[in-house]
């Protein structure tokens, strides 16, 4: 029998919370403790329409929050300025973040990196949480290995707020690990309409799509001389990024530092 964790959510009415809550409803031992939403302050998660029915207060002040709830772990899916607040919060407070928001800056990270040795408390940090996503990574990874040439597309729907997604950021790291820094194209290339070619990371490229119709795709292309490789996941549904949820709650109770992408927490 496992032991009970107790969660507090911050983002329920979202198009990630309201799945991470389903996820909490159906998981034994996973017990919502509280939300953090912008509105519905003092009223519980079974009083807003659509939610599931669990008895959990709402809080719109997260110092409130911390302050009364006994929680584990913070599952943050809110936006990149509330996501920073909330994790920087849990750490002073010694609950665990499991952060899904994306758009963090290296500052924050480094802040967020910092809270967590100075309060030993762990925090992970996930890009993506569909495990066929860090797969993807892993294995642009290892081609950079062999393919120095390179381009990331990433397309996501059209309500996302950052870009490049925080998949493409930690994709382009994991291949600046992997390959020498190079610039490519042709070095007298110009671009007629601003930004035809895209973000430059470390001399690549990264591209990001937002249409009506997409959930989260990614495409890495390497190429070389007489061949193109590509590397592609697609999520369909935002199911997909369950499990890597919940994987990422039950791993974070056993960390006491910082862990930023699940790739590290997989065997
Ligand atoms: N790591 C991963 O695998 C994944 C990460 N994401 C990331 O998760 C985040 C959420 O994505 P998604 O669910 O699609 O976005 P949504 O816009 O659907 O949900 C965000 C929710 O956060 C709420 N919110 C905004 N400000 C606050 C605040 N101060 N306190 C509490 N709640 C707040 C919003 O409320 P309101 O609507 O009232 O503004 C909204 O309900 C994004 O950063 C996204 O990039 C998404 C998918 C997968
Ligand atoms: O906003 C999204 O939807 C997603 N965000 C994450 C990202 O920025 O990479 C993960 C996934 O791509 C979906």
């Amino acid at each position: 029998m496992s032991h009970t964790i107790n969660i507090m959510l911050a983002g329920p009415r979202g198009k990630m919370g309201a799945e991470a809550l389903k996820l909490i409803e159906r998981t034994d031992h996973f017990h919502l403790v509280a939300c953090l939403d912008r509105k519905y302050d003092g009223m519980k998660v079974q009083d807003i329409e659509g939610l599931p029915a669990l008895d959990a207060p709402i809080y719109t002040n997260p110092n409130h929050a911390f302050d009364q709830v006994n929680a584990d772990v913070l599952i943050d899916l809110t936006n990149p300025e509330a996501g920073y607040e909330h994790t920087r919060l849990a750490l002073l407070h010694q609950v665990r973040p499991v952060v899904g928001t994306s758009g963090f800056t290296d500052d924050q990270l480094n802040t967020i990196k910092q809270l967590s040795t100075d309060y030993e408390t762990g925090v992970v940090i996930a890009p993506n949480f569909a495990m066929g996503a860090v797969l993807m990574m892993r294995f642009s990874q290892m081609a950079a290995k062999y393919f120095s040439d390179v381009e990331i597309i990433e397309k996501h729907h059209d309500q996302k707020l950052d870009a490049p997604s925080g998949t493409a950021v930690k994709t382009a790291q994991l291949i600046q690990e992997s390959r020498p820094s190079q610039s490519q194209g042709h070095p007298n290339e110009t671009e007629t309409i601003d930004g035809a070619r895209g973000a430059d990371y470390d001399g690549f490229k990264i591209h990001s799509v937002r249409l009506p119709g997409y959930i989260a795709e990614q495409e890495v292309t390497f190429g070389q001389a007489g061949q193109t490789l590509k590397i592609t996941h697609s999520s369909t549904d935002r199911y997909s990024f369950m499990s890597g949820v919940h994987f990422a709650v039950e791993q974070v109770m056993q960390q006491d530092d910082y862990v930023y992408g699940l790739e590290n927490l997989m065997e």
